[in-house]
This record gives structure tokens, C-alpha cells and sequence, in this order.
């Protein structure tokens, strides 16, 4: 269905223990299962990987191991890059991107820490690097308490949350310049209510997605129409044929011009 245009992007955003992972993996065998083929993807900044190999060697995060500059360039980086394969295979497979994180998530953890601002433009660069990636069809910024979250992630058994760093990240998204057009649902119920409340949204944003090519034929069928009766130069042709074959049906000649009437 999207061999020849951009497959739909639907992007689902927050804080980490929200269930955005939970959500869009089964988001992407649902749409598959009902007819819409949709991959998963994830696009992390590399915080699980680079956090444990700071601590590994003594420092206490990313940031703290790198810098800060250095941290940004090389989270937005591999970011970039994530989203630039999950891109990529949509494309080419004509699957719907369900994305687990996209470039708002960059600009928020970067809200958090407060990189990239005052002498370092690094946030302008980043935005600028990230300008080239389309607009998700739908942005999905799931929300929960703080507290719920960080019991999520323990639960998980992977990592571990700081409370008030999980509140200042969810403050961080709702500060985006974007955040206005992001749909936010609250995602403290079941896996199944969650899930319940986002389909149907999923849905909405693919329908008005397949709407905009019947408004592009109808503007079309329009243009066309107007066309048709304005006089055209195409028209004045048609007429300028009409008159000369008039003419040599009056004097019984297809190849040759009629004869001037002086002779
Ligand atoms: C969505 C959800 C997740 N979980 C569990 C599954 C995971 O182990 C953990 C975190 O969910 P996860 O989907 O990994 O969150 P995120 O991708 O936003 O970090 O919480 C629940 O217990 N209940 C839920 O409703």
C-alpha cells in the first residue's frame, strides 16, 4: 500500500519506564495482524550501553566519561543513525514505522541536562542535523507518575530511575517547543487499557493519511476542469485545425493549401 510513498511514521514518546517499548512492539504486531504491515523500532541515544561502561571505568555516566560536548555529539549521533536505518527499512520494505523514541526524545534529554545551550549551540546543531527526518503522522507522548515509572523500570530489572530525574524528564518533553502537537495519553492502566486507547488513534492518523491522496486526485480532477474552459493555447489549436479542414474539404485538398482567392 505505501510501495511508492512514505510509509506512516508513528512515533511514541516518554519517560523511560512509561511503556513505550511494551506499547509499540505490540502496536506494530497489531497494525501487522489487521492487515498493515508495521516494524518496530528502537531509537535509544546509547545510554545503556555508554552508563555501564562509565561506571565500568569509574565515572559516574556518560556525560561524566566524555564531557558533556562530546557526550551530546556522540548521543545524537547514534540516535541519528537509529533513525535514519529505521527510516531506511520502512522505506524499503513499505512497512509502517512504529518508532520507540525519535528525535524529540534527543531534544528533551538534552532540555534535562541542560546541554547545548548558552556559548555551546549544540542544540541548534542537533535540531539542524535532525531537520532532514520526516514529521511523524502521529507523536505519542505517554504519560505516567513518576513514581509508577520508576517502579516499571526496578520491575524491569535492567537499570535503575532516579525520581526526580524521571519528573524533570517528563517536564523536559511537555517544555518542547513541539510538545503542543504531541497527543498525550496516560498510560498508568494495563498493557490491554493502554493499548485499548492507542489503536484507535494509530488508526485516525493512517486513515487521514490514505485521505490525503483522494484530496490530491480531487484537486487534480479541478485543475483540470478549469483548464478544459479557460482558452488555452491548445484550444486556439484545435479551432485553428477545425477552420483548415473546413477549408479543404471546401476545396476538395488534404495535402495542398487552398488556392489564394486572387488567382
Ligand atoms: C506498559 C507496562 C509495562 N510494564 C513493565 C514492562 C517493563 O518491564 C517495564 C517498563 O516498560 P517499558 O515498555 O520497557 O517502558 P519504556 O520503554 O517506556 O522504558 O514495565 C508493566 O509492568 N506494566 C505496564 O503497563
Amino acid at each position: 500500500m505505501w510501495r511508492r510513498r512514505r510509509p506512516p511514521v508513528i512515533a511514541l514518546l516518554g519517560v523511560d519506564g512509561v511503556g513505550k517499548t511494551t506499547q509499540a512492539r505490540r502496536l506494530a504486531r497489531t497494525l501487522t495482524a489487521a492487515g498493515q504491515p508495521a516494524s518496530y523500532f528502537e531509537n535509544g541515544g546509547g545510554r545503556p550501553l555508554l552508563d555501564p561502561l562509565a561506571r565500568r571505568l569509574g565515572r559516574r555516566d556518560g556525560p561524566d566519561l566524555l564531557g558533556r560536548r562530546v557526550h551530546v555529539a556522540v548521543e545524537a549521533t547514534y540516535r541519528g543513525l537509529a533513525i535514519t536505518r529505521a527510516l531506511a527499512l520502512s522505506r524499503l520494505t513499505g512497512r509502517i514505522a512504529v518508532m520507540d523514541r525519535y528525535t524529540y526524545c534527543q531534544y528533551a534529554v538534552m532540555g534535562l541536562r541542560g546541554d547545548g545551550t548558552g556559548d555551546d549551540d549544540g542544540a541548534r546543531r542537533v535540531r539542524a542535523a535532525y531537520r532532514r527526518f520526516p514529521l511523524p503522522d502521529l507523536v505519542v507522548l505517554f504519560t505516567a507518575p513518576a513514581t509508577l515509572a520508576q517502579q516499571r523500570v526496578e520491575r524491569r530489572g535492567r537499570d535503575h530511575e532516579d525520581l526526580d530525574r524521571l519528573t524533570a524528564f517528563a517536564e523536559a518533553y511537555r517544555d518542547l517547543p513541539e510538545a503542543a502537537a504531541f497527543h498525550e495519553l496516560p498510560a498508568s492502566g494495563t498493557p490491554d487499557e493502554v493499548h485499548a486507547v492507542l489503536y484507535p488513534l494509530v488508526t485516525e492518523a493512517l486513515g487521514r493519511r490514505l485521505d490525503r491522496p483522494a484530496v490530491r486526485a480531487r484537486a487534480t480532477h479541478l485543475l483540470r476542469e478549469r483548464a478544459t474552459r479557460r482558452p488555452t493555447s491548445s484550444r486556439r489549436n484545435v479551432g485553428w485545425l477545425r477552420r483548415r479542414t473546413e477549408a479543404r474539404q471546401l476545396h476538395g485538398s488534404s495535402n495542398h493549401p487552398p488556392p489564394r482567392s486572387t488567382r
